[in-house]
């Protein structure tokens, strides 16, 4: 049996993520969260993987974890910066790692499409507007930061976030990326694209957590049977 520890353990994904590990036959050796997380560095019992859905202030004690056990690391947490994904990234020299802004499937394929579209469609305005709870701590999401990615991958494009007042009419090739915060939104992703006298909308809407806790202890299952390295969640799970 494989053993997982879990870290944001108590937030609203972890004790889901604690939920299916479970049912997936893991067995769960520790939670960590705020009051506990220095345990990471040097008491907590090895596991097999680690999975993190906690919030960038953890990543120096799962990676402290990670480095001392041997652990791979199962990452959904956003916010982080270029320099902690860095650090993630090179775990991976030593260690099985996956980071992935999303574990949906339905978002794998967005997108896929979305990269699609943005060659398809070039030279048409693009705009993504990504929605969730009134709970969400960072913004954009990491979602639509992958997805402006996908837009614009060498990410030379200039990207615009809220417009006011007199901001001049829109620049060309600039890209809008807009959070909008409400209730129990458990996340909606759109990007919308316009040309002269049309639209194409591609959308994703979660209608619940669990896409992403399933997407996240399936992406576990599967890395335990990789070598180490640094595995993005199209590749692991699509090949
Ligand atoms: N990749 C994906 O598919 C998804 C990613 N996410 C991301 O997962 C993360 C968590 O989301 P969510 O569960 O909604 O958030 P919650 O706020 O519900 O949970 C966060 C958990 O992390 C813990 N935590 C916060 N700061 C630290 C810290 N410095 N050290 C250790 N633990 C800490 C909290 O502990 P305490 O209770 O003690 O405060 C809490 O238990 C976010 O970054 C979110 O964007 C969310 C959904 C899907
Ligand atoms: O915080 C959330 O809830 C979510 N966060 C992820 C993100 O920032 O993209 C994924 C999902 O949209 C839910």
């Amino acid at each position: 049996m494989a053993s997982a520890i879990v870290i944001g353990g108590a937030g609203r994904m972890g004790r889901l993520v604690r939920e299916e590990l479970l049912a997936r036959g893991f067995d769960v050796v520790g939670s960590y969260d705020v009051d506990n997380v220095d345990e990471l560095d040097e008491l907590a019992p090895a596991a097999d993987v680690a999975v993190d859905f906690s919030a960038p202030a953890s990543l120096p004690h799962t990676l402290a974890y990670a480095r001392r056990t041997g652990a791979a690391v199962v990452s959904g947490t956003t916010g982080l910066s270029p320099e902690q994904l860095d650090e993630l990234r090179a775990l991976g020299e030593k260690n099985r790692v996956i980071w992935a802004s999303n574990y949906s499937l339905g978002v794998a394929a967005l997108r896929r499409a979305t990269a699609l579209v943005a060659r398809t469609l070039a030279g048409w305005d693009v705009e993504i507007v990504e929605t969730h709870h009134n709970q969400k701590a960072d913004a954009p999401s990491g979602t639509a930061k992958a997805l402006l990615a996908a837009v614009d991958p060498t990410g030379e494009r200039p990207v615009v976030g809220g417009r006011e007042g007199i901001v001049g009419p829109r620049v060309p090739g600039e890209i809008g990326v807009h959070a909008v915060r409400g209730g129990t939104v458990a996340g909606t992703h759109e990007v919308h694209f316009f040309g002269t006298d049309e639209e194409l909308c591609l959308t994703h809407r979660a209608t619940s957590r669990q896409i992403f806790v399933t997407g996240a202890v399936a992406a576990a299952q599967r890395l335990l049977t990789r070598e180490p390295g640094f595995y993005d969640f199209d590749t692991l799970m699509f090949g």
